[in-house]
């Protein structure tokens, strides 16, 4: 951190965007108080970008995020602007790439008190984590061109992409079940016999961490029938977007699961990792645990405060338990009551805490 005061980029894009950072923002106020100074540079991004700028990712956006110690998205994108010649999406590739996030982690894990909520049937703890590369792959490879006729993309690594994203999967594992994963579709594409060859020598300077490969396809049937077996599953971009939703739903809900973004230096992004939820959007019941968790983990790892993260985490859990949900986890509370919820479990065991070391 460049000073005493942490510097957070704040953009909360676009539909549900706005509302959900909203209740990021109250819950971040509240863990604050007393504890952590930080200020806040609110800017567009995304469709908001396009509306006050004609860019997604304007100048001063991009200079603010660069300048910042956290960077905190909500959402982008939706039907207002699917026909923008540089959509919002764009913008939100461009800031990964400009701040060369190429690593993009994605917790899948049922708590307890989110046990009653999941789909599937839980005989053991699931608890795993995707490490995502996000800065290259399909969703940036040239050429990439479109005719009347015919469409191209282009699936492209080298690697030191693949390197250095493996090593942040390894050393995560390390520190936790000493498991990696690597999925792809070696059986098929050349990338993927890159990816095999480079993770396979990388996974030579962690002899306590296991290492084994899953085809994407196999790998997405086991997320549903045995996801108890996975610690860190490593992947490529594009196949990371897709099994990072697919795992988020058997937790319960896409409106649950946060992430971080990072590079080797400079700030990291943290943000929900679904859409700006057009559907429900303008609604009041979006869920806003993503955005919160979001929150949580930034604490967590941008400003090393584990222990107002951990306040986050209790408070969270406190309210699920109580059955205090949105929609999308079956519930009937509004995105507010839910965020006003977690704010006053934090508020009551602050003063409870409070209450018995004056005693
Ligand atoms: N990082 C980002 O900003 C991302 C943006 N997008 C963009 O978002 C827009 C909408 O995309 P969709 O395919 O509809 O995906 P989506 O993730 O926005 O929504 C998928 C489904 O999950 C539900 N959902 C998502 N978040 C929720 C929440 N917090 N609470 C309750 N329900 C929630 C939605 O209502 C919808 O039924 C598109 O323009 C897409 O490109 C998509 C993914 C990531
Ligand atoms: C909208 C895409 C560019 C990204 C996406 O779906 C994601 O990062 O989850
Ligand atoms: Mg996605």
């Amino acid at each position: 951190m460049s000073d005493q005061i942490a510097k957070i980029t704040v953009l909360p894009g676009d539909y549900i965007g706005p509302e959900i950072m909203k209740a990021g923002l109250a819950v971040l106020k509240t863990v604050s108080e007393d504890e952590f100074a930080y200020q806040i540079d609110e800017r567009p991004f995304g469709g908001a970008g396009i509306d006050e700028t004609g860019d997604p990712l304007p100048e001063a956006t991009l200079a603010s995020a660069k300048a910042s110690d956290a960077v905190l998205l909500a959402a982008i994108g939706g039907p207002k602007w699917d026909r923008a010649i540089k959509r919002p999406e764009k913008g939100l590739l461009e800031i990964r790439q400009k701040l060369n996030l190429f690593a993009n982690i994605r917790p899948t894990s049922i708590s307890r008190a989110m046990q009653k909520y999941s789909p599937i049937k839980q005989v053991e703890p699931v608890d795993f984590v995707i490490v995502r590369e996000l800065t290259s792959g399909i969703y940036f490879g040239q050429p990439r061109e479109i005719d009347d006729y015919r469409a191209i993309d282009t699936m492209h690594y080298t690697v030191d992409e693949i390197r250095r994203v493996a090593q942040v999967a390894f050393e995560m594992a390390e520190k936790r079940r000493q498991h990696v994963t690597m999925v792809d579709k070696a059986n098929v594409l050349a990338t993927s016999n890159l990816w095999r060859r480079v993770v396979e020598d990388v996974s030579a300077d962690y002899p306590d961490v296991t290492y084994d490969t899953s085809y994407v396809d196999a790998a997405a049937m086991k997320i549903i029938s045995a996801p108890e077996q996975f610690d860190v599953i490593l992947t490529e971009n594009m196949f990371g977007d897709i099994l990072s939703d697919e795992s988020a739903e058997i937790t319960g809900s896409l409106g649950t699961i946060p992430s971080m973004s990072r590079g080797t230096t400079g700030p990291a992004l943290y943000e929900p990792i679904h859409g700006s939820a057009p559907d429900i959007a303008g609604k009041g019941i979006a869920n806003p645990l993503s955005m919160i968790n979001s929150v949580a983990m930034m604490l967590r790892h941008s400003f090393d405060r584990p222990d107002l993260a951990d306040e986050i985490a209790k408070g969270v859990d406190a309210v699920i338990e109580s059955g205090i949900v949105t929609p999308d986890l079956g519930g009937q509370a509004t995105t507010d009551q839910v965020t006003s919820a977690i704010i006053n479990q934090i508020c009551e065991r602050r003063n409870a805490y409070v209450e018995n070391n004056v005693r």
